[in-house]
């Protein structure tokens, strides 16, 4: 009885075998198939325990056996056996019944499937190839026969695998059942022995008692434990999966599972993959002894096909038998593989009637799949990679999000802290805005009176001014949204992009109304249409500013949302926006004013750690620092508290925060450069020619310092405070541009050649003398005129006659500050000479040396210039008493920057 448990213990090995093989054959899914086999090779020696003899619990041996695999009998039953062996179910052939859906197989369909089981990926081992005989008596699922029959019309393919496996296992649970039929017979005909049994001497020589008793066992008593304790009856067909089929009731699994091993099956029946030999291999095995029929060329490949059955009779146990497996060899070039070919068949004399040919086939289908779809997948790949590739996959970072508005949201709870009280200075403009906080704030108040508040406003200012900070405050004092973008985010290189993220900006907006959008640099997209349409114009960019204009037309006057947005370049910007209904408001935010800027080293000293006296230091500090912006205010700030940090001071002194001026204003020490002594003096005279005619023409600005320590690209300099001057006289404009040629003149006084050091102080000059003559109406001969520079240098903006003109005023007025100049320093040239001298031992003076060697200036200062600097201040580190110090930069001879807003 055992016996045909065990033929199915055969067919779950050749499954369980194939699978292995595949599992060999391929490292692509090895977790897969060592699963799977694993389910059929470990479940079933469970079920073989439960028709073995019951093992008592305590029976260690019995138990054991129960987990192990079953020696297979190699016994088989003769004819006479057989008929002692019948059972009432079987007929005279002694076949059994066949269940519905079963056929009996012919004689030449079980041949064909012992030959597939004598080799290949079903081959089973000797003992059990007798297994097989009993499918004659047991009759196989209908599904195998169809596979046999494709098998014998050579039609047998991939999905067949899936339905190999499929049968075996309806086959195997059949014969479970058979095998449990057989069992109550045989309780029921003892002592007669079954064919079923083992053979083994053993089990013959059973005493007869041994036997009845067995026979009188009850059914349930014949189960293993295992089998009760799963509630199996003997009369149903045992699980011979115990109870753990992972097949039973699941056949979308069971076609899933054999799905995915069909294909590597597939591969190892079929042979598709074959086996690599060498030439000599070949020659020696196959060529001399004239098996090869024909050779195929692919790419650089050469499959032998051999012929099967002169090839089985000399090797009868080779893969190379099996249809579809086919040896190849690799080769370096066909020339080469034919030439080789060809000496060897010269070799063996094979006349040129017989010769092995040789086709040329292209690489695989899978490989021209590949190469024609390949690039495509790639990219498409690649396509959706990029759209996965933002936050939350698909996201605005994400290639399909570009459309998405990437305006950052900063709420009330979140980011904005920033209050007017953090805004310094500009007042005017921070009045301006806060008719937009009660607005969001109270709106009914606006509306009540039927006043319609404005749509937006446009500051506009130089860079660093305070713009951002004051839309941010605006936004933090009333406690709405605040969204933040960048115009130059809206452009894309793709037409379209611009438009359909204004869309989604505004339809955000209006989701989170109240609150407020800020365009930052609006200029990017805001740009006049008329000046794009000079250079060719740009699509992009002005769809996505009619997007603007008409999104703004589209609010609704209860809608509260507040369009903030900020620029350098207004006089740039596209009319349609600033007009009424758009950017109603247009805030003009300058660099701060002498108040404004004491006002913002006032809101940053409260930052910082310093005993200084706060309101003496931040009227000093705005002294020092004309014409800078709030953010160069917060930079000079943090730097003179990293220079302090640097020295580990205690706290920052004002000595910290003139350096720190010093050093944004005309640029770091650059102490490794050492000039020679001629080249020094030349600068010490230089420099001291511009002090004298600081010193002593009228109109100056005062004097702060002069130094020769090269500093920034300059290699010396004197500092002037030129104060917040919104006017200048022709006289003032004069002074400055013969102070400016003092450097020169002075060098022409003092040496017998002039340098190259002059030349910024010509470009200024010239600058000036141009600005005189075409804007500020400063030339007789010009006239009231004002011709606009043409920044693209293009064409000029006056007639060539008038060109001469300008050129010559220019001279003129350039000639006339020379003279001017040249006439104070040949009458100061003493005086020169001793500033230079002192610079040269000193390399710094102050104003206080200046006062020492020169006596006091014949002119009065400037109010604010003389409280911080004059007699009656502090002491500090620019008076004499301390020591030589870079000392804050220069805002016209210096090579740094000229901070004046009209120059
Ligand atoms: N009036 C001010 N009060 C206090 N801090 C200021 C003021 N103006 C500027 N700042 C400082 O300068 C920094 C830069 O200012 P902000 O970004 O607002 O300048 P902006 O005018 O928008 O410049 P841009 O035109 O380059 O965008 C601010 O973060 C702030 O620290």
């Amino acid at each position: 009885m055992s016996s045909i448990l065990r033929r199915s213990t055969g067919f779950a090995r050749v499954a369980s075998h194939s699978l292995n093989a595949a599992s060999r054959t391929s490292l692509r899914t090895p977790r897969l198939l060592r699963t799977t086999a694993a389910a059929w090779s470990t479940q079933t020696p469970r079920y073989y325990s439960a028709d073995k003899k019951p093992p008592k619990p305590s029976d260690k041996e019995a138990g054991d056996s129960a987990d192990k695999p079953q020696v297979q009998s190699t016994h088989s039953p003769g004819p006479a056996e057989a008929d002692a062996q019948k059972t009432s179910s079987q007929d005279d052939d002694g076949r059994f019944p066949l269940p519905e859906g079963w056929v009996y197989l012919s004689e030449e369909q079980i041949e064909l499937v012992e030959d597939m089981t004598k080799s290949g990926p079903f081959k089973l081992p000797e003992q059990e190839m007798h297994a097989l005989r009993n499918v004659r008596r047991t009759g196989v699922p209908r599904i195998l026969l169809e596979v046999i029959e494709k098998k014998q019309t050579g039609t047998f393919g991939i999905p067949d695998v899936g339905k190999v496996i499929k049968g075996i296992n309806t086959l195997a649970w059949h014969l479970a059942k058979v095998n449990s039929e057989q069992e109550n017979n045989k309780s029921s005909s003892r002592p007669s022995r079954s064919y079923q049994e083992s053979s083994s001497n053993k089990s013959d020589k059973k005493p007869a008692d041994e036997n009845s008793q067995e026979k009188e066992q009850p059914q349930d008593a014949k189960q293993s434990p295992k089998s009760k304790e799963k509630g199996f009856k003997s009369n149903s067909p045992p699980d011979p999966f115990g109870g753990n089929n992972p097949l039973k009731g699941n056949d979308w699994l069971t076609t899933a599972i054999a799905t995915a091993v069909a294909y590597y099956l597939y591969t190892s029946i079929s042979g598709e993959s074959g086996r690599e030999i060498t030439w000599q291999e070949l020659q020696k095995n196959f060529l001399d002894k004239g098996l090869v029929e024909k050779m195929v060329v692919v790419g650089h490949k050469v499959v032998v096909e051999l012929n099967r059955e002169a090839t089985q009779s000399m090797y009868p146990d080779t893969a190379a038998t099996r249809s579809g497996f086919n040896y190849y060899f690799s080769i370096a070039s066909v020339e080469a593989f034919e030439r080789r070919l060809e000496d060897a068949q010269n070799e063996l004399g094979i006349p040129s009637s017989d010769r092995i040919p040789v086709s040329f086939a292209a690489e695989s289908n899978v490989m021209n799949l590949l190469l024609a779809f390949g690039p495509t997948v790639l990219l498409v790949g690649l396509l959706v990679y990029a759209s996965r590739r933002g936050p939350g996959g698909g996201g605005s970072n994400g290639i399909f999000g570009f459309s998405k508005s990437k305006a950052k949201r900063f709420s009330h709870e979140t980011a904005i802290k920033v209050k007017f009280s953090d805004v310094a200075g500009m007042d005017e403009a921070k009045q301006e805005i806060m008719e937009f906080v009660s607005f969001l704030k109270k709106p009914e108040r606006f509306q009540r009176l039927g006043a319609k508040i404005p749509r937006g406003a446009i500051l506009a200012g130089p860079p660093g001014t305070g713009k951002t900070l004051l839309a941010k405050a605006t936004a933090g004092e009333s406690g709405v949204p605040f969204f933040s973008v960048s115009g130059s985010e809206f452009v894309e290189m793709f037409v379209g992009v611009g438009a359909s993220r204004v869309r989604d900006l505004f339809a955000t907006a209006r989701k989170n109304a109240p609150c407020i959008v800020f365009i930052d640099e609006i200029d990017a997209i805001g740009r006049s249409r008329s000046e794009g349409q000079k250079f060719g114009g740009n699509d992009e960019r002005e769809a996505t500013l009619n997007q603007i204009l008409t999104e703004m037309d589209g609010f609704n006057t209860n809608e509260q949302i507040v369009v903030l947005a900020g620029t350098n370049r207004v006089d740039i910007l596209d009319r349609a926006l600033m007009r009424p209904g758009r950017f109603d408001r247009h805030i003009n935010i300058d660099a701060p004013t002498m108040a404004g800027r004491q006002d913002i080293f006032k809101v940053y000293l409260k930052k910082i750690v310093t005993n200084e006296d706060i309101e003496y230091l931040s009227g000093r500090l705005a002294t020092l620092t004309p014409g800078f912006a709030g953010a160069d205010i917060a930079n000079c700030v943090n730097e003179a508290a990293l220079i302090a940090a640097r020295g580990n001071a205690a706290t920052v002194t004002l000595l910290h925060f003139e350096q720190a001026i010093e050093r944004v204003v005309g640029g770091l020490e650059r102490k490794s450069l050492v000039l020679d002594p001629v080249e020094k003096k030349t600068v010490a005279y230089h420099e001291a020619g511009h002090a004298i005619c600081g010193w002593y023409f009228r109109y100056a600005d005062p004097l702060l310092k002069v130094s020769i320590i090269p500093r920034g690209k300059g290699l010396g300099y004197a500092q002037y405070l030129p104060g917040d001057a919104y006017l200048m006289s022709q006289n003032q404009l004069m002074d400055r541009m013969a102070m400016t040629l003092g450097g020169r003149i002075s060098e022409e006084l003092h040496f017998d050649t002039v340098t190259t050091g002059a030349s910024d102080d010509f470009s200024k000059v010239t600058r000036m003398a141009t600005l005189m003559v075409t804007q500020w109406g400063m030339s007789e001969k010009v006239g009231p005129l004002h011709f606009q520079n043409d920044e693209n240098k293009i064409h000029k903006p006056f007639s060539e006659t008038t060109g001469q003109i300008i050129d010559g005023e220019v001279k003129r007025i350039v000639e006339d500050a020379y003279r001017q100049c040249k006439d104070l320093l040949m009458e100061k040239k003493k005086e020169i000479g001793i500033i230079a001298e002192e610079l040269l031992k000193k390399e710094v003076i102050v104003r206080d040396d200046m006062v020492r060697l020169l006596g006091p200036r014949p002119f009065d200062d400037r109010d604010d210039f003389s409280k911080y600097f004059g007699e009656d201040a502090k002491n500090s580190p620019t008076t004499p008493t301390d020591p030589p110090l870079p000392s804050p930069a220069t805002f016209q001879q210096l090579n740094g920057k000229d901070t004046r807003r009209w120059l």
